[in-house]
Protein backbone atom coordinates (compact mmCIF):
# COMPACT_ATOMS: atom_id res chain seq x y z
CA UNK A 1 0.00 0.00 0.00
CA UNK A 2 1.31 3.42 -0.82
CA UNK A 3 1.25 6.43 1.23
CA UNK A 4 0.57 8.94 -1.81
CA UNK A 5 -2.90 10.14 -2.54
CA UNK A 6 -1.87 10.90 -6.69
CA UNK A 7 1.33 9.04 -7.92
CA UNK A 8 1.54 10.31 -11.45
CA UNK A 9 5.03 9.31 -13.89
CA UNK A 10 5.53 10.26 -17.32
CA UNK A 11 2.01 11.95 -18.10
CA UNK A 12 2.11 13.55 -21.49
CA UNK A 13 -0.99 15.34 -23.07
CA UNK A 14 -1.23 16.32 -26.21
CA UNK A 15 -4.14 18.38 -27.76
CA UNK A 16 -5.37 17.55 -31.36
CA UNK A 17 -5.07 20.29 -33.97
CA UNK A 18 -7.92 21.95 -34.56
CA UNK A 19 -8.86 23.90 -37.68
CA UNK A 20 -6.29 26.68 -37.79
CA UNK A 21 -5.20 25.69 -34.38
CA UNK A 22 -1.55 23.03 -34.19
CA UNK A 23 -1.72 20.25 -32.57
CA UNK A 24 -0.64 21.80 -28.53
CA UNK A 25 1.56 19.68 -25.93
CA UNK A 26 0.51 20.76 -22.59
CA UNK A 27 1.79 18.16 -20.37
CA UNK A 28 5.24 16.92 -21.58
CA UNK A 29 5.98 14.07 -19.07
CA UNK A 30 4.94 14.77 -15.19
CA UNK A 31 5.94 12.74 -12.48
CA UNK A 32 4.61 13.63 -9.20
CA UNK A 33 3.43 12.10 -6.30
CA UNK A 34 1.14 13.78 -4.01
CA UNK A 35 1.57 12.50 -0.10
CA UNK A 36 -1.69 11.09 1.34
CA UNK A 37 -3.17 13.63 4.21
CA UNK A 38 -1.34 16.73 2.85
CA UNK A 39 -2.68 20.17 1.19
CA UNK A 40 -0.78 20.24 -2.18
CA UNK A 41 -0.38 23.39 -4.41
CA UNK A 42 -0.33 22.94 -7.66
CA UNK A 43 1.15 26.90 -9.57
CA UNK A 44 2.21 27.80 -12.40
CA UNK A 45 1.25 30.73 -14.54
CA UNK A 46 -1.47 31.11 -17.30
CA UNK A 47 -1.20 28.45 -19.86
CA UNK A 48 1.11 26.42 -17.92
CA UNK A 49 -0.90 22.81 -17.60
CA UNK A 50 -2.32 23.05 -14.48
CA UNK A 51 -6.13 22.28 -15.51
CA UNK A 52 -4.68 19.57 -18.15
CA UNK A 53 -3.57 17.71 -15.40
CA UNK A 54 -6.60 18.41 -13.28
CA UNK A 55 -8.68 17.49 -15.57
CA UNK A 56 -6.63 14.15 -16.47
CA UNK A 57 -7.12 13.39 -12.47
CA UNK A 58 -10.67 14.05 -12.63
CA UNK A 59 -10.98 11.78 -15.78
CA UNK A 60 -12.30 14.40 -18.04
CA UNK A 61 -9.33 14.84 -20.21
CA UNK A 62 -8.19 11.74 -21.72
CA UNK A 63 -4.27 11.65 -21.25
CA UNK A 64 -1.96 10.99 -24.11
CA UNK A 65 0.68 8.90 -22.49
CA UNK A 66 1.51 7.94 -18.66
CA UNK A 67 0.46 6.85 -15.35
CA UNK A 68 -2.10 7.70 -13.44
CA UNK A 69 -2.90 6.35 -9.82
CA UNK A 70 -5.44 7.58 -7.67
CA UNK A 71 -5.38 6.48 -4.19
CA UNK A 72 -3.42 3.40 -5.08
CA UNK A 73 -5.89 2.40 -7.85
CA UNK A 74 -4.36 2.72 -11.37
CA UNK A 75 -6.86 5.24 -13.61
CA UNK A 76 -6.89 2.11 -16.46
CA UNK A 77 -7.10 -0.39 -15.33
CA UNK A 78 -9.84 0.57 -12.26
CA UNK A 79 -11.22 3.42 -13.19
CA UNK A 80 -14.41 3.18 -10.99
CA UNK A 81 -12.05 2.88 -8.06
CA UNK A 82 -9.81 5.73 -9.12
CA UNK A 83 -12.70 7.97 -9.70
CA UNK A 84 -14.75 7.03 -6.53
CA UNK A 85 -11.53 8.34 -4.60
CA UNK A 86 -11.63 11.72 -5.64
CA UNK A 87 -13.95 14.75 -5.57
CA UNK A 88 -13.44 17.68 -7.84
CA UNK A 89 -14.56 21.62 -7.18
CA UNK A 90 -14.17 23.23 -10.87
CA UNK A 91 -13.47 26.53 -11.82
CA UNK A 92 -16.96 27.26 -13.25
CA UNK A 93 -20.06 27.48 -12.02
CA UNK A 94 -21.98 24.46 -13.74
CA UNK A 95 -25.06 23.97 -12.05
CA UNK A 96 -28.59 23.50 -13.78
CA UNK A 97 -30.80 26.82 -12.49
CA UNK A 98 -34.14 24.68 -11.83
CA UNK A 99 -31.93 22.52 -9.16
CA UNK A 100 -32.11 23.62 -5.53
CA UNK A 101 -28.83 23.05 -3.53
CA UNK A 102 -30.66 20.06 -1.97
CA UNK A 103 -31.73 18.84 -5.36
CA UNK A 104 -27.80 18.81 -6.94
CA UNK A 105 -26.83 16.86 -4.11
CA UNK A 106 -28.64 14.51 -4.29
CA UNK A 107 -28.16 14.16 -8.19
CA UNK A 108 -24.67 14.30 -7.97
CA UNK A 109 -24.79 11.37 -4.83
CA UNK A 110 -26.58 9.66 -7.14
CA UNK A 111 -24.09 9.94 -10.20
CA UNK A 112 -21.55 8.40 -7.86
CA UNK A 113 -24.50 5.38 -6.88
CA UNK A 114 -24.09 6.35 -3.00
CA UNK A 115 -27.09 4.52 -1.65
CA UNK A 116 -29.78 6.91 -0.39
CA UNK A 117 -29.16 6.04 3.31
CA UNK A 118 -25.83 6.83 3.27
CA UNK A 119 -26.17 10.26 1.84
CA UNK A 120 -24.81 13.27 3.94
CA UNK A 121 -26.83 16.12 2.03
CA UNK A 122 -27.81 18.27 5.59
CA UNK A 123 -24.34 17.49 6.86
CA UNK A 124 -22.50 18.61 3.59
CA UNK A 125 -25.25 21.68 3.61
CA UNK A 126 -23.76 22.75 7.06
CA UNK A 127 -20.73 22.53 5.77
CA UNK A 128 -20.91 25.12 3.14
CA UNK A 129 -23.35 27.42 4.76
CA UNK A 130 -26.29 26.87 2.79
CA UNK A 131 -29.02 25.11 4.96
CA UNK A 132 -31.37 27.80 4.96
CA UNK A 133 -31.30 27.84 1.00
CA UNK A 134 -31.37 24.13 1.11
CA UNK A 135 -34.50 24.58 -1.09
CA UNK A 136 -34.11 27.51 -2.98
CA UNK A 137 -33.41 27.12 -6.84
CA UNK A 138 -30.00 27.30 -8.50
CA UNK A 139 -30.27 30.45 -10.13
CA UNK A 140 -31.50 32.54 -7.44
CA UNK A 141 -27.95 31.91 -5.54
CA UNK A 142 -25.75 34.34 -5.05
CA UNK A 143 -22.21 33.63 -7.54
CA UNK A 144 -20.38 33.45 -3.69
CA UNK A 145 -23.42 30.55 -2.78
CA UNK A 146 -22.56 28.61 -6.44
CA UNK A 147 -18.79 28.49 -5.66
CA UNK A 148 -20.19 27.06 -1.81
CA UNK A 149 -22.52 24.46 -3.98
CA UNK A 150 -19.77 23.37 -6.08
CA UNK A 151 -17.68 22.25 -3.09
CA UNK A 152 -20.57 20.44 -1.56
CA UNK A 153 -21.15 18.77 -4.72
CA UNK A 154 -17.56 17.50 -4.76
CA UNK A 155 -18.04 15.97 -1.34
CA UNK A 156 -21.28 14.18 -1.94
CA UNK A 157 -19.49 10.54 -2.38
CA UNK A 158 -16.87 11.32 0.83
CA UNK A 159 -13.78 10.70 -1.49
CA UNK A 160 -10.18 11.01 -0.06
CA UNK A 161 -8.81 13.60 -2.46
CA UNK A 162 -10.39 16.61 -2.86
CA UNK A 163 -8.78 18.77 -5.90
CA UNK A 164 -10.13 22.53 -5.69
CA UNK A 165 -9.59 24.36 -8.93
CA UNK A 166 -8.94 28.12 -8.56
CA UNK A 167 -11.32 28.47 -5.42
CA UNK A 168 -11.14 31.47 -4.54
CA UNK A 169 -10.49 33.54 -8.07
CA UNK A 170 -12.86 36.57 -7.82
CA UNK A 171 -14.91 35.75 -4.60
CA UNK A 172 -14.66 37.99 -1.57
CA UNK A 173 -12.71 37.69 1.41
CA UNK A 174 -15.56 36.35 3.51
CA UNK A 175 -16.30 33.62 1.07
CA UNK A 176 -12.51 33.15 0.76
CA UNK A 177 -12.04 32.56 4.40
CA UNK A 178 -14.88 30.40 4.79
CA UNK A 179 -13.32 28.05 2.27
CA UNK A 180 -10.29 28.31 3.51
CA UNK A 181 -11.93 27.14 7.29
CA UNK A 182 -13.62 24.58 5.38
CA UNK A 183 -10.13 22.85 3.39
CA UNK A 184 -8.70 23.16 6.92
CA UNK A 185 -11.87 21.01 8.53
CA UNK A 186 -12.21 18.39 5.89
CA UNK A 187 -8.00 18.00 5.99
CA UNK A 188 -7.78 18.06 9.70
CA UNK A 189 -10.59 15.09 9.27
CA UNK A 190 -8.07 13.24 7.46
CA UNK A 191 -8.67 14.21 3.38
CA UNK A 192 -6.04 15.16 1.12
CA UNK A 193 -6.30 18.77 -0.60
CA UNK A 194 -4.72 19.21 -3.72
CA UNK A 195 -5.21 23.33 -5.32
CA UNK A 196 -4.37 25.38 -7.52
CA UNK A 197 -4.13 29.22 -6.86
CA UNK A 198 -3.21 32.34 -8.58
CA UNK A 199 -2.93 34.02 -4.91
CA UNK A 200 0.38 33.16 -4.19
CA UNK A 201 0.04 34.46 -0.14
CA UNK A 202 -2.55 31.83 0.29
CA UNK A 203 -0.73 29.01 -1.60
CA UNK A 204 2.09 29.91 1.33
CA UNK A 205 -0.18 30.19 4.29
CA UNK A 206 -2.30 26.92 3.14
CA UNK A 207 0.37 24.57 1.81
CA UNK A 208 2.41 21.77 2.67
CA UNK A 209 4.26 21.33 -0.57
CA UNK A 210 3.92 22.84 -3.99
CA UNK A 211 4.60 21.96 -6.88
CA UNK A 212 4.90 24.55 -9.97
CA UNK A 213 4.66 23.58 -13.58
CA UNK A 214 5.52 25.70 -16.44
CA UNK A 215 5.09 24.91 -20.21
CA UNK A 216 3.49 21.52 -19.41
CA UNK A 217 6.98 20.38 -17.66
CA UNK A 218 7.19 20.64 -13.92
CA UNK A 219 10.04 22.76 -12.51
CA UNK A 220 10.14 22.59 -9.12
CA UNK A 221 8.58 20.94 -6.22
CA UNK A 222 8.98 20.76 -2.87
CA UNK A 223 8.18 21.43 0.71
CA UNK A 224 6.57 25.14 1.30
CA UNK A 225 9.35 26.11 3.93
CA UNK A 226 12.36 24.50 1.77
CA UNK A 227 10.95 26.81 -1.47
CA UNK A 228 10.81 29.64 0.77
CA UNK A 229 14.02 28.79 1.63
CA UNK A 230 15.76 28.51 -1.14
CA UNK A 231 16.10 32.55 -1.87
CA UNK A 232 19.30 33.61 -0.46
CA UNK A 233 18.07 37.22 -0.69
CA UNK A 234 17.09 39.04 1.51
CA UNK A 235 16.36 42.86 2.33
CA UNK A 236 17.14 44.76 4.97
CA UNK A 237 15.48 48.40 5.57
CA UNK A 238 16.70 51.22 7.49
CA UNK A 239 15.04 53.89 9.33
CA UNK A 240 17.59 56.87 9.67
CA UNK A 241 16.93 59.45 11.89
CA UNK A 242 16.89 62.27 9.86
CA UNK A 243 16.38 62.11 5.93
CA UNK A 244 19.28 61.48 3.69
CA UNK A 245 19.34 62.07 0.33
CA UNK A 246 22.00 60.14 -0.72
CA UNK A 247 22.95 55.94 0.06
CA UNK A 248 26.29 55.13 1.76
CA UNK A 249 28.84 53.83 -0.10
CA UNK A 250 27.84 49.75 0.11
CA UNK A 251 30.73 46.90 -0.17
CA UNK A 252 30.29 44.90 -2.95
CA UNK A 253 27.05 42.33 -3.53
CA UNK A 254 24.50 44.56 -1.87
CA UNK A 255 22.45 46.96 -3.70
CA UNK A 256 20.91 49.98 -1.84
CA UNK A 257 17.57 51.89 -2.89
CA UNK A 258 16.00 54.98 -1.30
CA UNK A 259 12.23 54.33 -0.73
CA UNK A 260 9.60 57.00 -1.42
CA UNK A 261 8.91 56.71 2.50
CA UNK A 262 12.68 57.93 3.05
CA UNK A 263 13.71 54.20 4.35
CA UNK A 264 17.36 53.00 3.19
CA UNK A 265 16.50 49.10 1.58
CA UNK A 266 19.90 47.02 1.25
CA UNK A 267 19.28 43.77 -0.79
CA UNK A 268 22.16 40.98 0.15
CA UNK A 269 22.70 37.31 0.13
CA UNK A 270 22.28 36.45 3.75
CA UNK A 271 24.54 33.42 3.30
CA UNK A 272 27.61 35.95 1.93
CA UNK A 273 27.20 39.03 3.42
CA UNK A 274 26.57 39.56 7.39
CA UNK A 275 23.96 42.22 8.11
CA UNK A 276 26.33 44.12 10.54
CA UNK A 277 28.35 45.01 7.26
CA UNK A 278 25.53 46.92 6.18
CA UNK A 279 24.74 48.43 8.93
CA UNK A 280 28.46 49.30 10.06
CA UNK A 281 28.21 51.30 6.15
CA UNK A 282 25.34 53.40 7.04
CA UNK A 283 26.99 54.36 10.36
CA UNK A 284 30.48 55.14 9.00
CA UNK A 285 28.48 57.37 6.35
CA UNK A 286 27.15 59.29 9.39
CA UNK A 287 24.20 58.02 9.02
CA UNK A 288 21.94 57.39 12.61
CA UNK A 289 19.92 54.58 12.64
CA UNK A 290 16.13 54.63 13.96
CA UNK A 291 14.89 51.54 12.97
CA UNK A 292 15.64 48.24 11.47
CA UNK A 293 13.51 45.93 10.35
CA UNK A 294 14.53 42.46 7.58
CA UNK A 295 12.32 41.22 4.17
CA UNK A 296 12.59 37.78 3.78
CA UNK A 297 11.65 36.35 -0.02
CA UNK A 298 8.33 34.91 -0.22
CA UNK A 299 6.18 32.57 -2.47
CA UNK A 300 5.57 35.11 -5.11
CA UNK A 301 9.81 35.56 -5.04
CA UNK A 302 10.39 31.88 -5.65
CA UNK A 303 7.95 31.83 -8.47
CA UNK A 304 9.32 34.64 -10.07
CA UNK A 305 12.59 33.10 -10.19
CA UNK A 306 11.55 30.43 -11.35
CA UNK A 307 9.19 30.79 -13.83
CA UNK A 308 10.58 34.24 -15.41
CA UNK A 309 12.47 33.78 -18.56
CA UNK A 310 11.71 30.59 -19.06
N1 LIG B 1 -9.17 21.68 -25.18
C1 LIG B 1 -8.00 22.21 -25.59
N2 LIG B 1 -7.62 22.16 -26.87
C2 LIG B 1 -6.44 22.67 -27.27
N3 LIG B 1 -5.53 23.26 -26.45
C3 LIG B 1 -5.86 23.35 -25.16
C4 LIG B 1 -7.10 22.83 -24.64
N4 LIG B 1 -7.14 23.06 -23.30
C5 LIG B 1 -5.98 23.69 -23.00
N5 LIG B 1 -5.21 23.86 -24.09
C6 LIG B 1 -3.87 24.48 -24.15
O1 LIG B 1 -3.01 23.72 -23.33
C7 LIG B 1 -2.13 24.59 -22.59
C8 LIG B 1 -2.32 24.33 -21.09
O2 LIG B 1 -3.61 24.80 -20.72
P1 LIG B 1 -4.21 24.64 -19.25
O3 LIG B 1 -5.62 25.16 -19.31
O4 LIG B 1 -3.99 23.28 -18.78
O5 LIG B 1 -3.29 25.64 -18.45
P2 LIG B 1 -3.48 26.27 -16.99
O6 LIG B 1 -2.16 26.14 -16.33
O7 LIG B 1 -4.63 25.61 -16.32
O8 LIG B 1 -3.81 27.75 -17.27
P3 LIG B 1 -4.88 28.74 -16.57
O9 LIG B 1 -4.28 29.10 -15.26
O10 LIG B 1 -4.92 29.87 -17.53
O11 LIG B 1 -6.18 27.97 -16.47
C9 LIG B 1 -2.47 26.00 -23.02
O12 LIG B 1 -1.58 26.37 -24.03
C10 LIG B 1 -3.88 25.88 -23.56
O13 LIG B 1 -4.10 26.83 -24.56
Amino acid sequence: MTDNAIEITGLKKTYAATGRSPAKEALKGIDLSIPRGSIFGLLGPNGAGKSTLINVLAGLVVKSAGKVRIWGFDQDVNPRQSRAAIGIMPQEPNLDPFFTPRGSLDVQAGLYGVPKAQRRTEEILDLIGLADKADAYARSLSGGMRRRLLLGKALVHSPQILVLDEPTAGVDIELRNLLWQNVRKLNDAGMTIILTTHYLEEAEAMCDEIAIINHGEMIVRDTTANLLGTLDQKTLVITPDANHPNLPPLPGGITGQRRDNGTLAFTYQSSKTPAGEIIQAVRDAGITIRDVTSEQPDLEDVFLSLTSGR
